[in-house]
């Protein structure tokens, strides 16, 4: 037995509370329900005179729970909706139509409960690497003590322990990443959006980040974060991820559900489990689906 094993996740596997319990513990951490979402387009006329779609219909019939604690990898092509329904998380976006909830309940903006991180650090070039991992700290109104101590740990924490007084223009990319994830983590938030966090950095250092995310989150036991991680990488989808959500765009909606049941911790070999028949087998598994989503005839994406 490898331990590896990929199988469909179904709602009532995360909704189903024990029948003698009257305040079930297993509520899902997140929660969309049977969302939609339209956004309207600006008029224009085409060439032949014709009108343009006047919107476009992002997210349809989307029903996705995620229990507290699970790391699920959204995974998609171009415009299937994976940032909006971050964006909903955040509160940064709200359904069409449907129910989105977080920890049971709307949520709200600002939303102090969620970390977000992109795939460009978005640093700002005027405060340095200790004072970047400083602002979400800030915001929260920490005091200056504390927050400068909370900044430098963790900064150690993601191996830039001599860096704390750098800009943004004297970090590598790599760096820059590592201080952006230092600032997502910083105000320990239970939830984390991560916009194709590695995405731009090269391949060695995009390896190294991983494992070092993943040692981060996983050395927290059964206090780990809930991770939802938006990547065009099924590599990377399968190594990071419990879950796999494929997508498909025109509409934007869920293809595919699956859980990724290679075991963890895995951050220290991470090179290595990609070469296994097993993560080879699924990350193919998971290709041929998504090769046959982006090739399937769009359903239509326009709301004339
Ligand atoms: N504020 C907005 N106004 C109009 N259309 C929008 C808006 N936000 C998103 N869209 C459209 O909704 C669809 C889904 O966008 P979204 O950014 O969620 O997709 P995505 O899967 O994250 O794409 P990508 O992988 O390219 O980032 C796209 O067609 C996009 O153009």
């Amino acid at each position: 037995m490898t331990g590896i094993s990929m199988g469909r996740a179904t709602t009532l596997d995360y909704i189903e509370a024990p029948a003698d319990t009257a305040a079930p513990t297993d509520d899902p951490k997140v929660s969309f329900t049977d969302i939609r979402q339209v956004f309207a387009l600006p008029k224009q006329s085409k060439k032949d005179g014709s009108a343009s779609p006047s919107a476009v219909v992002a997210l349809d019939n989307v029903n996705l729970q995620i229990p507290e604690g699970q790391f699920v990898a959204l995974v998609g092509a171009s415009g299937c909706g994976k940032t909006t329904l971050m964006n909903m998380i955040a509160g940064l976006v709200k359904p069409t139509r449907g129910t989105v909830k977080v920890s049971g309940q709307p949520p709200k903006l600002p939303n102090l409960d969620v970390g977000y991180m992109f795939a460009r650090d978005a640093l700002l070039p005027w405060r340095s690497a200790r004072r970047s991992v400083e602002l979400p700290l800030e915001v929260r109104g920490w005091d200056k003590k504390r927050r400068r101590e909370r900044a430098d740990e963790m900064l150690d924490m993601v191996g830039l322990a001599d860096k704390h007084t750098q800009y943004r223009n004297q970090l590598s990319q790599g760096m820059r990443q590592r201080v952006a994830l230092a600032r997502t983590l910083a105000a320990d938030p239970s939830i984390l959006l991560m916009d194709e966090p590695f995405a731009a950095l090269d391949a060695r250092t995009k390896l190294t980040l991983q494992a070092e995310f993943l040692r981060i989150w996983e050395a927290e036991g059964d206090k780990r974060k809930t991770v939802i991680f938006v990547t065009h990488d099924l590599d990377e989808a399968v190594l990071m991820a419990d879950r796999v959500v494929i997508m498909l765009p025109r509409p934007g909606r869920i293809a595919e559900d699956l859980i990724v049941d290679l075991p963890r911790p895995r951050a220290d070999h991470l090179g290595d489990v990609k070469f296994t028949p097993e993560f080879q087998e699924i990350t193919q598994g998971l290709f041929d689906r998504l090769e046959g989503a982006i090739s399937a005839p769009g359903a239509g994406a326009e709301v004339k």
